[in-house]
Formats: C-alpha cells, sequence, structure tokens
C-alpha cells in the first residue's frame, strides 16, 4: 500500500533548538497512526510541520507523493490535510449547524469569500453539516449554541469542524484531553470509527486508547524517532519500556 502522507528527514530547529530532528515517516492510507511521547517529544511540532502551521528547517513532505513542504497552511487544506481546531477556535455564540456549514465553506476559499457565491455551494455546506451533525450524533444540539455544550461535545464538534472541509488526512492533536471518563470512552469509539472514510494522525497521552485504536504508532523522545511499529510491538518494545513508557502501557507492571 502506498503512503498517503511521507515526512522525508524532515527537521525543525528553533534558533540552536532542534525541536523536530530528521524524522522519516510513512502514514498508509485508512490507518490510525498516533504519535506518541513525553512532553516536549516534538509532537505538536511534528504535527505544525506536517500541516504548514510552522515551515520546516529541512526535509520533504509529500502527500500523495507530490511535495508540499512549500505549501502554506491553507493550500494544504485544499489538498485534503485538516487540523482538529482547538476548542477555542469554535465560533461560541453560533448554533452547532453554523459552526460546521462555516467550517464547510472554508474548504472552498474563493468561495467563502465571495459574497456572489452560487446559493447551491452554500446548499452543499449545509448538507455537510447536517450529515455530519448524525455522525457526531449532536442531533438534539444542532441549534444551540456551541459555547453551550459540554466540554466533551465540543471537542467531538471540533473534530467535525475538520471533518467538515471533507479532508482524506486529519490531524488530532490530545482530542481527549480535559475530558471525564465517560466522554473519553464515547470519544474513543468515535475516532476510532473515523479510519473508515479518513486518515487519522493522532497525538494523545491516553495509553490505552493509543494502545487500543492505532493501527501504528510512532513514539518520539527528544525530537527523534525512538521507535516505530504496531501496538504490540510498542507495548513489547524494551527501549521504549526503559526509556519511559513501561509504566504507562503496563499499569506499573514493567
Ligand atoms: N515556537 C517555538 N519556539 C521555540 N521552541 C519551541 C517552539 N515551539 C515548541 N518549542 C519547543 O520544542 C520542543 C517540542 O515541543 P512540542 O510542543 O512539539 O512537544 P510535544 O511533544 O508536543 O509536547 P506536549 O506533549 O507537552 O504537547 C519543546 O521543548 C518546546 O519548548
Amino acid at each position: 500500500m502506498k503512503p498517503i502522507l511521507q515526512a522525508i528527514n524532515v527537521s525543525k530547529h528553533y534558533g540552536k533548538f532542534t525541536a523536530v530532528n530528521d524524522i522519516t515517516l510513512d502514514i498508509l492510507p485508512g490507518t490510525i497512526h498516533s504519535v506518541i511521547g513525553p512532553n516536549g517529544a516534538g509532537k505538536t511540532t511534528l504535527f505544525h510541520t506536517l500541516t504548514g502551521t510552522v515551515p520546516i528547517s529541512a526535509g520533504s513532505i509529500l502527500l500523495n507523493g507530490e511535495e508540499v513542504a512549500h505549501l502554506p497552511a491553507y493550500k494544504r487544506v485544499s489538498k485534503g490535510l485538516a487540523r482538529s481546531f482547538q476548542v477555542t477556535n469554535l465560533f461560541p455564540n453560533l448554533s452547532v449547524t453554523e459552526n460546521l456549514r462555516l467550517a464547510a465553506q472554508g474548504r472552498y476559499f474563493a468561495q467563502a469569500l465571495n459574497p456572489w457565491r452560487r446559493v447551491e455551494s452554500l446548499n452543499l455546506a449545509g448538507d455537510i453539516a447536517s450529515q455530519l451533525i448524525e455522525q457526531l450524533q449532536l442531533q438534539h444540539f444542532s441549534q444551540r449554541a456551541a459555547g453551550e455544550l459540554s466540554h466533551g461535545q465540543q471537542r467531538r464538534l471540533e473534530v467535525g469542524m475538520a471533518m467538515a472541509g471533507q479532508p482524506k488526512v486529519i490531524f488530532l492533536d490530545e482530542p481527549t484531553s480535559g475530558m471525564g471518563v465517560d466522554d473519553i470512552a464515547e470519544m474513543k469509539q468515535f475516532i476510532h470509527g473515523l479510519r473508515v472514510q479518513y486518515t487519522v494522525l493522532l497525538i494523545e497521552h491516553n495509553m490505552d486508547i493509543v494502545m487500543d485504536i492505532s493501527d501504528q504508532i510512532t513514539v518520539m523522545q527528544q525530537g527523534q524517532i525512538l521507535a516505530a511499529g504496531k501496538p504490540e510491538q510498542i507495548r513489547n518494545n524494551e527501549l521504549v519500556r526503559r526509556a519511559y513508557l513501561g509504566s504507562m502501557i503496563t499499569g506499573g507492571k514493567s
């Protein structure tokens, strides 16, 4: 199977500090690929480089074989990369439907800015929003202001905003952070279901989720890849266990 997204020798320097150091990574389509590692390992910076939020210092990024490293974030979005919005980026006074419709319009950048756009394009965005509301199981809240939703619902809506652009690859950075147990279980199922339609890159500190739903895991440490493999391989990797994950993965029985 050909990778949908590839990072080849990607590095990101901040002055003399190297946050991402020579990372090479293949992301296969229709998979959930998790990136784990301790705080400061460079996971978010790696996401930033892949989505175009920050420019890389060296290397190459291929989306379906096409070089995108030089493209700004919005152009990568139009080619199929989507990053989940943060809760703070929801429009709290707009309804759930309106948030999703805006996100759907955002994919078609020119249309979104054109006041003379054809009404069908709005309908298309409206259709996408209605479909997503069901997928997100927010039917009962469609007209509710986003700011009034529970934290768990807001985080689901946030992922929905990324889905609204009909991307190929979705980047989720700690989608369960700040959630209670029930919301976490729901979110885990929800993310697991995403791989039917999308390729998912996931940063997640909750090891139960990572081990249960990932097809592939990349472990980062100090900007580099420490290990990569399937959950079982990572769980049993001596290097990973010794480095820091032993107790997290085995519940202290390392
Ligand atoms: N804009 C920046 N300027 C300088 N250093 C930065 C910048 N952004 C990130 N860093 C540094 O790069 C390193 C990696 O940070 P990053 O946020 O990618 O780690 P992370 O693995 O996502 O951590 P966490 O799990 O805590 O989110 C950290 O030491 C951080 O301080």
